[in-house]
């Protein structure tokens, strides 16, 4: 059994500013949830999609990827690498790669982060890491990851997973 630091406050921490929503405005109407994001995707042949959870540890992403596999999320413990599974959903099959948030695994970030169709951040990340420049304007691009969508959770997001189980 592993110890579990308490809930880390980074949950929500800056989770509901859309990607290059400037801090202190309030944050405009969410026009689309993750599934329309999805929706928008144009995939390869099959409407298959690679999608990476990005975010720091104890942000929910193992709890989200269980979720969407329609899984028991009752025995969760940190992701020490990466869980993947493919889950088929509203005619895309969705490769989701769920990343381990703690920061000794954070160094490996970028290995997973190529030809990335959705990024989904789960809260804040790290000013350093790959994708955090991305977040902050929108003009700066990765040099590792370009993915072609990043979707940021936010609180509206949490509360509908935690009372509706739906993304
Ligand atoms: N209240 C609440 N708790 C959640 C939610 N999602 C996850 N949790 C809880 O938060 C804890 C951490 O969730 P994980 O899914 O393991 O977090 P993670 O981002 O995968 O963490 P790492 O694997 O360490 O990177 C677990 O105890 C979950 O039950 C949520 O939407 N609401
Ligand atoms: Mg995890």
């Amino acid at each position: 059994m592993t110890n579990r630091a308490p809930r880390s406050p980074h949950r929500n921490e800056g989770a509901l500013q859309r990607p290059g929503t400037p801090q202190g405005s309030p944050s405009p109407p969410r026009p689309q949830g993750l599934l329309s994001v999805i929706q928008s995707l144009q995939g390869s042949p099959g409407q298959e999609l690679r999608i990476v959870l990005l975010g720091l540890d104890n942000a929910g992403k193992t709890t989200l990827l269980k979720r969407l596999a329609s899984e028991e999320v009752t025995t969760i413990t940190p992701t020490q690498g990466f869980n993947i599974k493919s889950v088929h959903s509203h005619g895309f099959k969705l490769n989701v790669w769920d990343i381990g948030g703690q920061r000794s695994v954070r160094p490996y970030w970028r290995k997973y982060l190529g030809s990335t169709d959705l990024l989904v951040s789960a809260g804040a990340l790290p000013q350093r890491s790959p994708c955090s420049r991305q977040r902050q304007g929108g003009a700066a691009h990765c040099p590792f990851c370009p993915p072609r969508q990043i979707y940021v959770i936010d609180s509206a997001d949490q509360k509908r997973f935690e009372e509706t189980g739906q993304v």
